[in-house]
C-alpha cells in the first residue's frame, strides 16, 4: 500500500491498529463503531490514560505528538516466559524491576505468563490482559511495563482493556537513556533512538487522520465518512508535519552523529599513531567498570548502584606495571536485550570498543547468573564486530561473591582475572594479565642511544618493551621491541 492519505483512509476500517492523537489538537481520534465497539474506551476513560507529552526536553521541539512518559510512576511488570526456565524469566522480571526503579518508578508487583509465543493482538492474551487489569485497579498501579518488545498495536490494545498506560522494555531502556546522557553526542545518540522508536508508533496514530474532521476536532466540517481530498484538515496536516519534522531532526543528528564519529576516529588514530595501545572496559550493566576505571587509574568516574551509569565514554592513560602506557576506556554498559536501534545509535561509542588492542569484560561474579551476563556482552560484542579483540574476562565483586559461583566461573573462563574494584584485590594481577596481553610492538632494536637523546629512551619506556637498557660511555645501549615509528627515529643510532 502506498503512503497516501487518501488510501489510508478508504482502508482504514480495516485497519487492526487505533489511532491517536494528542489530546491538545482536539482531534482525539473517534472509535470507529464498526471495528471497535467491545475494547473501545470511551473518550473519558482515555484522556484518563493521563498521557503526558514529551519524553525528554530534546524531542519537545520536535513533535508534539502524545508520549509515553515514564518517570515516577507506579507501574506494575509483566513478562511472556516462552523459552528457558521458570527461574530465568524470573530473573529477567527482576531485571526489569530494576531497569525501572532505575527509570524513577515504583514497582507494585510483577506478573509472568507462560505462552507459545506473544499474543499477536495483546502480547499476553486477552484473558490474561483482563486478570492484569484486576492487579493494576486494586494496586492502583498508573503504568504496565511488558519484558520486551511490542508493536504499536500490542501497546494499544493491552491499554485497551487495563485501562492504564503500556510500555515496552526497549521504552524503558531508552527512557534511562535519555535521563541519563550527559555529553553532546550521548544526547544525540538517545535523541536519534527516541525518535527511531517513534516513528512507527507516529504512523499508527496519523493514520487517524481520515477521521478528524469528522471527529469535529477542527470545527465540524462535516466531512463524515465522504473520504477524499476534502476530508484533509489542519490535524492531517499537523501529524504529517510531526513526521516530516522527526525524519529531518534525524537526519540532522546523523549528520551531527557523523561528524562527532569522525572525530572520535581522528582522536582514536592519533592515539594509534602514538603508539599508544587501547584498552577498553566492556560489560554487563552495574558490573563495575567505572569503579575498576577508577581502580586502575585513579580517574574519578561516576560510580552508581545503577543501571546504565555511564553512556559517554571516558578514555583515561594508564601505566602497566612494567611503565607501559596505555589508554582505557570506560563505556556503556549491556544488558539482555539491548534495544537494536539503541546498538545502532551508539555504535560510534561502541566503536570504542571494537577498534581497541584489549578488552577488559567486566563480569559481576556476585551476581547470581553470571554466564547469562558473559552471554548477553558476547551478543552485543559479535554484533558490533568487536568479537576478535583479545579479552581478558575481569571476575569483580569477589568481596561480595559466593565462593562456589566464583570457583565455577574461574573453570568457565580460563583466561579470567578475580578482582575487587572496592577493595583492590587481585588488581596487581589483572595490571599483570593486561601487560601480558598488550599487543607487542612490531619492531625489535638495538640501538646505542647518546646522552642528549633521553628523550628517544624515554619513549622506548613509555611505548616500548624495553629487553634490555646499558649504560655505556658513550651513550644508552638499548635492546627493545618498538613501533615502526620509533625505531625509524632509532634507526641512525642502530648498534653494528
Ligand atoms: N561489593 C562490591 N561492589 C562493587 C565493586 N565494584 C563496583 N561495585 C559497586 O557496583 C555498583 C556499580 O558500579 P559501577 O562502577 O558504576 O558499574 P558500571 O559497570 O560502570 O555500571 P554502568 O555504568 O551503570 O553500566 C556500584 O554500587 C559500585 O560501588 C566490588 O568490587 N565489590
Ligand atoms: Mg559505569
Amino acid at each position: 500500500m502506498t503512503n497516501s492519505r487518501h488510501l489510508v483512509h478508504q482502508s482504514d476500517t480495516h485497519e487492526e491498529e487505533r489511532y491517536r492523537v494528542d489530546p491538545r489538537y482536539g482531534v482525539e481520534a473517534e472509535p470507529d463503531g464498526d471495528d471497535y465497539d467491545g475494547e473501545q474506551l470511551d473518550l473519558a476513560d482515555r484522556q484518563s490514560l493521563r498521557r503526558v507529552v514529551g519524553l525528554s526536553t530534546e524531542l519537545e521541539d520536535v513533535s508534539e505528538v502524545e508520549y509515553r512518559q515514564l518517570r515516577l510512576e507506579r507501574v506494575v511488570l509483566v513478562g511472556v516466559w516462552n523459552t528457558g526456565t521458570a527461574a530465568e524469566a524470573e530473573a529477567s522480571l527482576r531485571e526489569l524491576a530494576a531497569l525501572a526503579e532505575t527509570a524513577g518508578s515504583q514497582v507494585l508487583d510483577g506478573v509472568i505468563q507462560r505462552r507459545e509465543r506473544p499474543d499477536p493482538s495483546t502480547y499476553i492474551g486477552s484473558g490474561k490482559a483482563r486478570e492484569l487489569r484486576d492487579v493494576v485497579a486494586s494496586t492502583g498501579a498508573d503504568t504496565v511495563i511488558c519484558d520486551g518488545e511490542l508493536t504499536p498495536a500490542q501497546l494499544i490494545h493491552l491499554e485497551d482493556v487495563v485501562k492504564v498506560k503500556v510500555v515496552d522494555r526497549t521504552a524503558l531502556i531508552l527512557d534511562i537513556f535519555a535521563q541519563h546522557a550527559r555529553s553532546r553526542e550521548g544526547k544525540a545518540q538517545v535523541a536519534l533512538a527516541q525518535m527511531q522508536y517513534m516513528l512507527p508508533r507516529l504512523r499508527g496514530w496519523g493514520q487517524s487522520l481520515s477521521r478528524q474532521m469528522g471527529g469535529g476536532g477542527s470545527g465540524g466540517s462535516g466531512a463524515g465518512g465522504g473520504g477524499g481530498i476534502a476530508t484533509r484538515g489542519p490535524g492531517e496536516t499537523k501529524i504529517e508535519l510531526d513526521r516530516r519534522r522527526i525524519r529531518e531532526k534525524m537526519a540532522r543528528t546523523r549528520r551531527e552523529l557523523a561528524e562527532m564519529g569522525k572525530s572520535r576516529s581522528t582522536q582514536r588514530q592519533e592515539r594509534k599513531r602514538g603508539a599508544v595501545p587501547a584498552v577498553a572496559l566492556a560489560g554487563y550493566t552495574n558490573a563495575g567498570k567505572s569503579s575498576l576505571l577508577n581502580r586502575l587509574t585513579g580517574a574519578g568516574v561516576l560510580v552508581e548502584d545503577a543501571l546504565f551509569a555511564t553512556l559517554d565514554p571516558t578514555v583515561r592513560r594508564a601505566q602497566s606495571s612494567s611503565g607501559r602506557a596505555f589508554t582505557i576506556a570506560d563505556t556503556v554498559g549491556f544488558v539482555r536485550h539491548l534495544p537494536h536501534l539503541l546498538i545502532d545509535a551508539f555504535r560510534s561509542t561502541l566503536e570504542e570498543v571494537a577498534d581497541a588492542d584489549l578488552l577488559l569484560h567486566v563480569v559481576d561474579v556476585s551476581d547470581p547468573d553470571p554466564e547469562g551476563q558473559i552471554a548477553a556482552v558476547r551478543e552485543v560484542l559479535q554484533e558490533i564486530g568487536a568479537e576478535k579483540v583479545p579479552e581478558i574476562v575481569v571476575l569483580n565483586k569477589a568481596d561480595a561473591a559466593d565462593p562456589q559461583t566464583v570457583a565455577r566461573m574461574l573453570r568457565r573462563e580460563p583466561h579470567a582475572v578475580l578482582v575487587s574494584a572496592r577493595t583492590g584485590e587481585g588488581v596487581d594481577k589483572l595490571f599483570a594479565a593486561i601487560e601480558a596481553d598488550l599487543p607487542r610492538p612490531a619492531v625489535e632494536v638495538d640501538a646505542l642511544v647518546p646522552y642528549g637523546r633521553g628523550d628517544l629512551v624515554a619513549r622506548v619506556h613509555s611505548t616500548g618493551e624495553l629487553l634490555s637498557e646499558t649504560h655505556l660511555e658513550t651513550g644508552t645501549r638499548i635492546v627493545a621491541r618498538v613501533d615502526a615509528t620509533l625505531a625509524a627515529a632509532l634507526g641512525e643510532f642502530a648498534a653494528a
